[in-house]
């Protein structure tokens, strides 16, 4: 790959926070948007079938699925040659967006875009966008040690579900925020609701802050370090997390679902387990509904509905993810297999 001007280099907008926060949202309102622009998105999902992709809106042949699994290690396969990929269809899009699994931390996503040098020449990252959820935020600060990287490392915050929090709680996010990171731009938001001008092109990333708070950021170390998850480790020289308790429930089912059992057993399930439950999604075959149903859920909070219609050719199935601690597998496993029509 030849070296292009900075100018001309692809900007890179690298969209994170933590499960349920609304990355997707954010996204679908990016894609969704008259802006005359052409993006390219990069997936990213912890999980073993992959749904997000599914779910943002008629992007279809843009969307690139990266391995699931630990973004870290996938960074050096998988970003950079799906970067690659797309350099080599140049003038057909304008910007790339990764959107990161809720338990990425950012920092050796970022790092790509410095540390390897194929893609240095070719693109540069725009700005780390993070979404944080207002009414959840707080408590995965004290738990989950990528939210709090994920704040850390953002150029823009966007400050999402505003509308399940009081005044007076949102100012308590707010200060939590700017505690941790006081420079990123704070925007306010529902629904994620916020102008494409605030989270795109913004030239925000900036290298100097970064080092101050990561002074070994663009130390390339060797590659090797062990598959320990479950522990922070050291990757080119920055120390990073995974989070070893937290698992994910994947469950497919062929053929249709009765809506008469499904929702009942779902109600059940996210209010029983919903402390453990950080996330659960799901596209769902209902009996007799032409449309796919689909369904999504951040603890006890759920919600769903019926979406496009299933096409001639797609096969009428039905894939749900649980992601959380502790989960009862086995029975969220039996159960949702006993709601097939
Ligand atoms: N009440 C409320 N719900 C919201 C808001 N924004 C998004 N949601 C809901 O929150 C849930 C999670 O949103 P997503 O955009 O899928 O979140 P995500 O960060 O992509 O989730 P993961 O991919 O699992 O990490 C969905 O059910 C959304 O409809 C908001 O401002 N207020």
């Amino acid at each position: 790959m030849s070296e292009a001007r900075e100018g001309d280099k692809i900007p890179v907008t690298v969209l994170t926070g933590y499960l349920g926060a609304g990355k997707t949202t954010l996204l679908n309102r990016i894609l969704s948007e008259p802006h005359g622009k052409r993006y390219a998105v990069v997936v990213n999902e912890f999980g073993e079938i992959g749904i997000d992709n599914e779910l943002v809106v008629g992007a279809d042949e843009e969307v690139f699925e990266m391995n699931n699994g630990c973004i870290c290690c996938t960074v050096r396969g998988d970003l950079i040659r799906i970067i690659e990929g797309l350099m080599r269809r140049k003038g057909k899009f304008d910007a790339i967006i990764v959107e990161t699994t809720g338990l990425a931390d950012p920092a050796p996503v970022a790092q790509t875009f410095f540390v390897d040098e194929d893609v240095q020449k070719v693109a540069r990252l725009d700005a780390v966008v993070t979404v944080a959820d207002a009414r959840w935020l707080a408590h995965r600060l004290r738990d989950a040690p990528e939210a709090k990287n994920q704040i850390a490392f953002a150029d823009v915050i966007v400050i999402n579900k505003i509308d399940l929090v009081s005044p007076a709680e949102l100012r308590e996010v707010e200060a939590r925020i700017r505690a941790i990171n006081p420079y990123a731009t704070l925007h306010r938001a529902q629904n994620c609701d916020v102008a494409l001008a605030d989270v795109l092109e913004r030239r925000a990333f900036d290298l100097d802050r970064i080092l101050d708070i990561e002074p070994d950021f663009l130390v390339a170390e060797d590659h090797d370090h062990d598959h320990d998850h479950g522990h922070a480790h050291e990757h080119h020289g920055l120390k990073h997390y995974h989070d070893e308790d937290m698992q994910s429930v994947s469950i497919r089912l062929d053929g249709d679902v009765d809506p008469a059992k499904f929702m009942p057993w779902i109600n059940r399930v996210t209010q029983e387990q919903g402390p453990n439950i950080l996330r659960c999604k799901g596209i769902v075959a209902m009996k007799n509904d032409p449309k796919r149903f689909v369904f999504q859920g951040v603890h006890m909070m759920l919600d769903g509905d019926s979406q496009r219609a299933w096409r001639a050719d797609e096969k009428r199935e039905s894939k749900v993810v649980f992601i959380g601690r502790n989960l009862e597998e086995e029975a969220i496993r039996a159960g949702f297999l006993a709601c097939a029509a």
